[in-house]
């Protein structure tokens, strides 16, 4: 507890930073979910600050953070080469760009009916990926405001598109809206690794 503790904060600017939903005061809805947040890119300026607790954390989620930095740019390239604005288009702004990680758990909740893991809202990313414990994820449909649950594959990662490549391609990319379910049998914990071309 008091390791959480020294990372808690609102402030949305801290390179590490714990948080729950209930914001004394600050939200008048809340939300089922405890999350750690932290910047991965580029890893060495950030990996120290990290939670030094379990004794693995860093090695294990460096490596994960890293991993997924390279499909994040396999994916780069081939959106804006299907843009037709060419492969390396956003390679630069993609090396000063952020990589920001939510390590996002949602405890298992009595009356998921009455409450949500996270409200609906599109991401501030170019595109996020998401490793899932369990299904929870629901997205929007456009096209009649209906929410689809996201089914969970094994070993599958979810990507979604954000706010950010929506402008850049000026729609042709839609960025999804999306929120989180409960359920009353098991902790889901989900791990977003929002990929950035803009530094916050
Ligand atoms: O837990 C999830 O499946 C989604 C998390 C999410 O949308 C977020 O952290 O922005
Ligand atoms: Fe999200």
């Amino acid at each position: 507890m008091e390791k959480k503790l020294e990372f808690m904060s609102n402030d949305v600017h801290k390179p590490v930073r714990y948080g729950t939903s209930l914001k004394d005061g600050i939200d008048k809805v809340q939300f089922w979910r405890i999350f750690l947040k932290h910047y991965a890119h580029p890893l060495k300026d950030w990996v120290e600050l990290w939670p030094k607790s379990p004794a693995n954390y860093r090695e294990n989620m460096g490596k994960y953070a890293t991993d997924v930095r390279k499909l994040a740019l396999e994916l780069t390239t081939a959106i804006t080469e299907s843009l037709g604005i060419g492969p390396t288009y956003l390679n630069n702004k993609m090396e000063e760009g952020m990589q920001v990680m939510a390590i996002n758990c949602y405890p298992a909740c009595p009356k998921p009916e009455l409450a949500l893991g996270l409200p609906p809202h599109s991401d501030y990313s170019c595109f996020t990926i998401l490793l899932q414990s369990s299904q929870g994820l629901e997205i929007m449909d456009r096209n009649d405001g209906t929410w689809r649950a996201v089914l969970k594959l094994d070993s599958a990662l979810q990507v979604h598109v954000g706010d950010h490549l929506e402008v850049l391609s000026n729609g042709l990319y839609k960025g999804v809206v999306h929120r989180v379910a409960l359920n009353t049998e098991r902790t889901r914990i989900s791990i977003a690794s929002f990929i950035q071309t803009l530094k916050i």
